[in-house]
């Protein structure tokens, strides 16, 4: 279906792809993997035209499908020749309907549309929209309403939404997937990778992004690796192996992060009582929690069941009411300021929100907001915001913990918009420890990060709380992860605090709680 041979991209004088050579055959599921910044985008941003490949000079080498030599300059000749790609950010339009979505550029016109006074029109058969957008949909295991607007739906929803928008191109060859399950919970997964199968059975060849190797070993029939933008190793199914195509990615063996446990009885440093949560048009009603000083608190339950309420709720990006206390003082939530004040800082889990400074570089990020935590970054302290800026203080500082953290730079000085998302999501990561507060929110914080980078975001958020006793509460779908590394993990099932477990309980309980049940009723089952 698809062959690339030399395929050579330079972002000036470094390379993002040095002679790559790679095959996709028809019905295939081929799984690209490698750490951050190793190239994967650059390759499925060419293959799909993207227009910053063309603004900063294009590619070389040769690209063929089905056996035709083409040449891909544009976003308009990746669809003429079927290529389809899903991003992780989304592009849908949320006050649209669903089906609107799905058949945007594509809607089914009636047939007497025709010209006005010289100008073309045509009324959009919206009923024919809908039956295939639902017929899309069903094509990857889902059942809903295409009518709901984008809006109201959550975000495993919209990722469905995304991929049925490709799967509904009739001319789809090539469908490109840039980590589709970052952002799913277990059981949507199962259905997507399911529904991946029987996609690629239809003769559609699917490459598939993702850094969850245990995926892309269940699904994909071979494996490409790339390592600084050079193919590393290629894999077919009975080759597979995740601790040798980890080893192949990083350059070395990666070892898991693990808390060592000392809790204790611990004093409560924020009290949610029966507070009150509303988000869009979901509401969540008397819930309460007590997060404990000092303590790595997870969240966790399946996606939309509110495991982000408490941080959203605290920093006001949801609306909150009731009566929150931080070390025993009432606070309004959504008082930003205040609460900011009291040493809480969160970072939440969608990357676009997360307020990165697109056009700063790398160092700005990384100090931006952190000047009261430390004085040292100012010339002259005592001016605050007015003071000159200690760079060498700065620079010495950002440069090491980009090393620390494994971020792929050219140097502190790039600007972030220049990075792999991974790198920028772990810019953000570098600015919530340089913010270093006293209770740290952080949502998803390994989501888009490879598995070398991981560990090491765990490791950091583990060190933060060793040694500065700082307070963390992740909200994250990863159970293995909080597991490792949290004191206590509270499980979110229909809006409500269904159970907070001890970490080392079975895998069992958990799923099951998850799922609103107990041991006890399975038992009895
Ligand atoms: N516009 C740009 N200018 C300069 N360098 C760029 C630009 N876009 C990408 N790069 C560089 O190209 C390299 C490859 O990035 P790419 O986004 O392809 O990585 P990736 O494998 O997709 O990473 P991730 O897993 O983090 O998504 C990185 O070093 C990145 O900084």
């Amino acid at each position: 279906m698809l062959k690339v041979e030399n395929l050579t991209k330079k972002f000036e004088e470094s390379y993002a792809l040095k002679d790559v050579n790679f095959s996709l055959k028809k019905g295939e599921i081929h799984g690209l993997v490698g750490a951050n910044g190793s190239g994967k985008s650059t390759l499925m941003n060419i293959l799909f035209g993207s227009g910053h490949i063309k603004d900063t000079g294009g590619y070389s080498g040769r690209i063929f499908i089905e056996e035709e030599n083409i040449t891909i300059s544009s976003t308009l000749d990746a669809l003429r020749h079927g290529i389809g790609l899903v991003h992780q950010e989304f592009a849908l339009l949320g006050s649209l309907d669903i089906s609107s979505n799905i058949k945007i550029n594509r809607e089914n016109i009636y047939p007497l549309a025709g010209k006005i006074l010289g100008r073309e029109f045509g009324i959009v058969d919206t009923k024919k929209n809908k039956e295939d957008a639902k017929n899309a949909l069903s094509k990857i295991g889902v059942n809903i309403d295409p009518s709901i607007k984008v809006s109201n739906v959550s975000i495993n929803m919209k990722q469905f939404i995304e991929i049925a928008r490709e799967i509904d191109n009739t001319n789809l060859k090539i469908l490109m997937l840039d980590e589709p399950t970052a952002s799913l919970n277990q059981e949507d997964t199962r259905i997507l990778l399911k529904s991946l199968r029987a996609i690629a059975d239809t003769g559609i060849s699917i490459i598939f992004v993702s850094h969850r190797l245990e995926e892309v070993t269940q699904i994909c029939d071979r494996v490409t690796v790339l390592r600084d933008g050079e193919v590393i190793s290629h894999y077919s199914k009975e080759e597979f192996e995740i601790n040798k195509i980890a080893l192949d990615m990083i350059g070395i063996q990666v070892v898991q992060t693990k808390r060592k446990r000392t809790v204790g009885n611990r004093d409560k440093i924020i009290s949610f009582q029966n507070v009150q949560v509303t988000q869009g048009d979901k509401l969540y009603k008397e819930i309460s929690l007590d997060i404990k000083k000092g303590e790595v608190l997870g969240i966790t339950g399946l996606a939309g069941y509110g495991q982000e309420i408490f941080g959203y709720g605290l920093m006001g990006l949801y609306d909150m009411k009731g009566n929150v206390f931080i070390n025993g003082e009432k606070v309004i939530p959504g008082d930003v300021g205040l609460i900011s004040k009291k040493g809480i800082y969160m970072l939440p889990d969608e990357r676009k929100e997360m307020g990165l400074l697109l056009g700063s570089s790398i160092w700005e990020n990384v100090v931006f907001g952190s000047y009261e935590q430390h004085k040292e970054f100012l010339k002259y302290p005592k001016m605050k915001g007015l003071s000159f800026l200690n760079h060498g203080v700065i620079d010495n500082y950002s440069s090491k913990l980009v090393e620390d953290l494994n971020i792929k730079v050219r140097d502190i000085y790039q600007p972030i918009k220049e990075l792999s998302g991974g790198n920028q999501q772990k810019v953000c990561i570098a600015r919530a420890l340089t913010i270093n507060p006293e209770i740290l929110f952080v949502g998803e914080p390994t989501r888009g990060i490879d598995i070398y980078s991981k560990e090491i975001v765990l490791e950091m958020l583990l060190k933060m709380n060793e040694e500065k006793g700082m307070t963390i509460v992740i909200s994250s779908g990863e159970i293995g992860e909080l597991k490792r590394i949290c004191d206590r993990i509270v499980i979110m099932y229909g809006g409500e605090v269904f159970d907070i477990l001890e970490p080392d309980v079975d895998d069992e309980v958990f799923s099951l709680a998850i799922s609103g049940r107990r041991v006890e009723s399975y038992e009895k089952n």
